[in-house]
């Protein structure tokens, strides 16, 4: 079938759902530690000191410490957790190919496969799981955004075979501007501005390298919410500025862009989603206020507030990269149907009151690697079009 995804809720008839293979470790490094610094949590009804374990155990096994005290190298994940993670991707695929979806996967990782290495730095690769983040889909446009961590600079590369294939049946085929990301890529202002803590404090000092330029475009994919013409897109940095402007640029002339201010760190996606027109499952009543006025007019499901005990214990050497809020993180398979973790049945229950059928799917270490149904999968093809639903 041909590229076609406008929006978040239409329909769905393909869609591709990540890989875990071969994830072994996460790299704390500067970029790894900015990106999973948390600012911005929602209001203080969502803002809590329990969403991250404090680090009173580092996990890194090399380098240890840097000279400001950051923790750096690679925290190893545990092979149960990868594996039950593997089962729970099978199980995800499973469930979307029995309502009648069709899924595509990347290729997986290579177990050889240890670096990815630029002129400027290398870092360890991490699989193609979240593939919301590395690339967006417009309609029948594939955009691959500029990475915000440095393991994940080539990440879109083994969606090569999903992407050519689109492109072969006409989809367009771009690649947004790719940063040098060296230290001085990174506007460390936003970090040391304030923090709720996060799985990553306290920030690196930044190294000088002979490719430094300066602060560079970096965005993700899963900071923009898709309402056919309308795009709302998250703008929290100055990378995210530049990236905006780009997408300004490029897509302005079809598509009309709605920037929010800080209403995440990065990703708009366990904040609000959309599920209907007219429908959005939020994370607080609070996210109204960031949202533009014509989305402020849509009913507004607020997800039930998370407890502890919805997700597995872990130990103090076990790196949680999410808030618990990440199971708001739903995938629609039409206007009617939301996959929900069945971890969640408050949430379940909730959507089912408002006319959704829920298909309850299994996702256990959403904590550990940082993604919900949605953060894993990217639909390619919705029935949807360009269409006007803020008018
Ligand atoms: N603070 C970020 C951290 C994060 C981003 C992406 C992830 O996959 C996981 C965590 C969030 O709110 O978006
Ligand atoms: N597309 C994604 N990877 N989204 C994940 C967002 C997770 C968000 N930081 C949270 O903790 O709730």
């Amino acid at each position: 079938m041909a590229l076609n995804s406008y929006d978040e809720w239409s329909p769905l008839k393909e869609v591709v759902v990540g890989s875990a293979a071969n994830y072994t470790s996460h790299e704390r490094e500067l970029s790894f530690d900015l990106f999973f610094h948390d600012n911005i949590a929602g209001d203080n009804s969502t803002r809590s000191e329990w969403y991250y374990p404090r680090l009173t155990v580092g996990g890194a096994d090399e380098g240890d410490t840097g000279r400001d005290g950051a923790r750096r190298g690679r925290v190893p994940i545990k092979q149960r957790y990868v594996d039950e993670l593997v089962e729970d991707l099978e199980g995800i695929a499973e469930a979307l190919t029995g309502l009648g979806v069709t899924v595509l996967r990347p290729m997986d990782l290579d177990p050889a496969t240890t670096d990815v290495r630029t002129p400027a730095w290398s870092a360890s690769v991490v699989p193609p799981l979240n593939i919301r983040d590395n690339t967006l889909i417009l309609g029948d446009e594939i955009i691959e955004t500029p990475p915000m961590i440095r393991s994940r600079y080539f990440e879109t590369q083994f969606l090569t075979p999903v992407f050519q294939r689109y492109f072969v049946q006409g989809a367009r085929w771009t690649v947004m501007p790719r940063p040098l990301m060296t230290d001085a890529s990174f506007d460390l202002d936003y970090a040391r501005e304030s923090t709720i803590g996060g799985p990553t404090e306290p920030i690196g000092a930044p190294s000088h390298s002979p490719y430094d330029v300066g602060t560079e475009m970096m965005f993700d994919g899963a900071q923009v919410l898709r309402l056919g013409r309308d795009l709302v897109v998250n703008v929290s940095t100055t990378h995210h500025a530049l990236a905006c402007d780009w997408l300004e640029r490029h897509v302005g002339d079809r598509y009309r862009i709605h920037r929010v201010h800080r209403l995440s760190d990065s990703h708009i996606d366990s904040m609000v989603l959309a599920l209907r027109p007219g429908t959005l499952l939020v994370r607080s009543e609070a996210v109204a206020e960031k949202l533009p006025a014509a989305l402020r007019k849509w009913d507004r499901i607020v997800a039930p507030a998370p407890e502890s005990d919805n997700f597995p214990r872990y130990e103090d050497e076990d790196l949680v990269l999410t808030s618990p809020f990440i199971d708001l993180n739903v995938l629609s398979a039409g206007p009617d149907t939301v996959l929900v973790n069945e971890a969640c049945p408050e949430l379940a229950r909730t959507l089912e009151k408002h006319g959704f059928t829920v298909v309850p799917v299994r996702h256990r270490h959403r904590r550990l690697f940082g993604g919900g149904f949605h953060c894993f999968t990217l639909d390619t093809v919705r029935e949807g079009g360009l269409e006007d639903y803020l008018g």
